[in-house]
C-alpha cells in the first residue's frame, strides 16, 4: 500500500513540475523562442496537381513555410533560417558541417530556447543522429519533414510544422536529444529510421519505439535514452570528415567493392552484414585485408532491428572489426567517421561504439 502511495505521489510531483515548467514562460508574459532552419525536402516541395504524386522537393522558400501555418506564432517566438534548399538524397557533410555549428552558436549564444530543422525524410534520420553526436546543449533540436508537398490533398507538412514548433517550444522536452517529431510521434534521433517509401508513417524506431506522443497541441514523453549524454564530438572549425563508406552484403557476394575501397585508401568501412553482421568468405577476406591495412572495419546488419554483438561467428578482436551494436549502417557510418576524428585505435572506436 505504501509502495503504490509512494508511486501515485511520485507520479503526481512530476506532473506538477511540468505543469510548473509550462508556467515558466507564461508568468514573465514571454513566449518561448524557436529558431527554425530550413534545408528542403517534401515539406517544401511543391507539385503542379494537388491529386498527383509527382513535385519537386525544396522549392519553397523558408518564408512561405512559415507564413502557412500562421498558428506557430501563437506557440513562439519565430525566426527563419534558410540554410539549404534540397532534396534530402543531395544532404552532405558540409551541410552537416553548417547546421551543426549553427544549431551550437544559437544555444551558446542564448539565441533561442529551441530549434526547428525542416529536412527531407529520405536522410533526415542521419542528420537527427550528426546533431546528437555534435549538438552540445540540452535544448530540444526537432527535425521534421512531410511525406506530401505543401501542394497535395491532405497535406501533412503543416500539421508536422505546427507540431514540432511546439515540441521545441515545449519546457518537457528539455534534455531529450535531438528528435524527429512527425505523424503525432517522437523518435529518438538513435533509433529512427525510415521504413516505408511513400506512407506519412514513414518513420518508425526500430528497437525500442516513440519517445513521446503528439495529441491536441501537446508532447508527452515515456522514455529517454541511457546512452551518453555528455558533449560528444566538437566539430566547431571542421572542414570536413575522414571517408567512410558503406558496403551491402548478400549471398554469393563478390569482394570487388572491399578491394576498391581499400585501394582508395578510404579511413573507414561499414560493412551491413547479413543476421548479425555476418560476410560470405572472399567478403571477409578482403575485409580482413582492409584492417590489416589500417581502414576501420565495422560491422554491421542489413537486418533492419537488433544488434549486431562480439564474437559471435566471427572473431572481431583477432579480425580487428568492431560491431556497429544497434546502429543502422547509415549511422554507424555517421558515428564512425566522428569517432575517427578522434583516434583509429580499434578498441577506442568500440568502446565509442557502446558508449555513445
Ligand atoms: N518525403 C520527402 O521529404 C522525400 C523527398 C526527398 N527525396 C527528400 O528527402 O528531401
Amino acid at each position: 500500500m505504501k509502495k503504490v502511495l509512494a508511486i501515485v505521489f511520485g507520479v503526481m510531483f512530476t506532473f506538477q513540475m511540468q505543469a510548473e515548467k509550462q508556467k515558466a514562460y507564461s508568468d514573465k508574459g514571454e513566449k518561448p523562442r524557436v529558431i527554425i532552419l530550413a534545408t528542403g525536402g517534401t515539406i517544401a516541395g511543391s507539385g503542379e496537381s494537388s491529386t498527383k504524386a509527382a513535385y519537386t522537393a525544396g522549392k519553397v522558400p523558408v518564408d512561405d513555410l512559415l507564413n502557412a501555418v500562421p498558428q506557430i506564432h501563437d506557440l513562439a517566438d519565430i525566426k527563419g533560417e534558410q540554410i539549404a534548399q534540397i532534396g534530402s538524397q543531395d544532404m552532405n557533410i558540409d551541410t552537416w558541417l553548417k547546421l551543426s555549428q549553427r544549431i551550437n552558436e544559437i544555444f551558446d549564444n542564448n539565441e533561442a530556447e529551441g530549434v526547428v530543422v525542416t529536412h527531407g525524410t529520405d536522410t533526415q534520420e542521419e542528420t537527427a543522429y550528426f546533431l546528437e553526436l555534435t549538438v552540445n546543449s540540452d535544448k530540444p533540436v526537432v527535425l521534421v519533414g512531410a511525406m506530401r508537398p505543401s501542394t497535395a490533398m491532405s497535406q501533412d507538412g503543416n500539421r508536422n510544422l505546427l507540431d514540432a514548433v511546439m515540441v521545441a517550444a515545449s519546457p518537457n522536452s528539455q534534455g531529450i536529444g535531438p528528435v524527429i517529431a512527425m505523424n503525432e510521434s517522437v523518435f529518438a534521433a538513435r533509433d529512427v529510421t525510415k521504413t516505408i517509401t511513400t506512407n506519412i508513417a514513414t518513420f518508425q524506431s526500430r528497437n525500442f519505439g516513440p519517445i513521446g506522443l503528439i495529441y491536441d497541441g501537446k508532447v508527452s514523453y515515456y522514455y529517454k535514452s541511457l546512452r551518453s549524454s555528455e558533449a560528444k564530438f566538437n566539430v566547431k572549425g571542421l572542414k570536413k570528415l575522414p571517408q567512410v563508406e558503406i558496403i551491402y552484403g548478400y549471398a554469393d557476394a563478390s569482394a570487388i567493392t572491399v578491394k576498391a575501397l581499400r585501394e582508395a585508401k578510404v579511413k573507414g568501412i561499414v560493412y551491413a552484414g547479413m543476421g548479425n553482421g555476418n560476410f560470405n568468405a572472399q567478403v571477409g577476406a578482403e575485409l580482413e585485408a582492409a584492417a590489416k591495412s589500417g581502414i576501420a572495419v565495422c560491422r554491421s546488419a542489413r537486418a533492419g532491428g537488433g544488434r549486431v554483438t562480439l564474437f559471435n561467428e566471427v572473431d572481431d578482436k583477432a579480425l580487428g572489426f568492431v560491431v556497429a551494436d544497434d546502429l543502422n549502417p547509415q549511422k554507424a557510418r555517421i558515428l564512425l567517421m566522428l569517432a575517427l576524428t578522434r583516434t583509429a585505435d580499434a578498441n577506442a572506436i568500440q568502446d565509442i561504439f557502446f558508449k555513445y
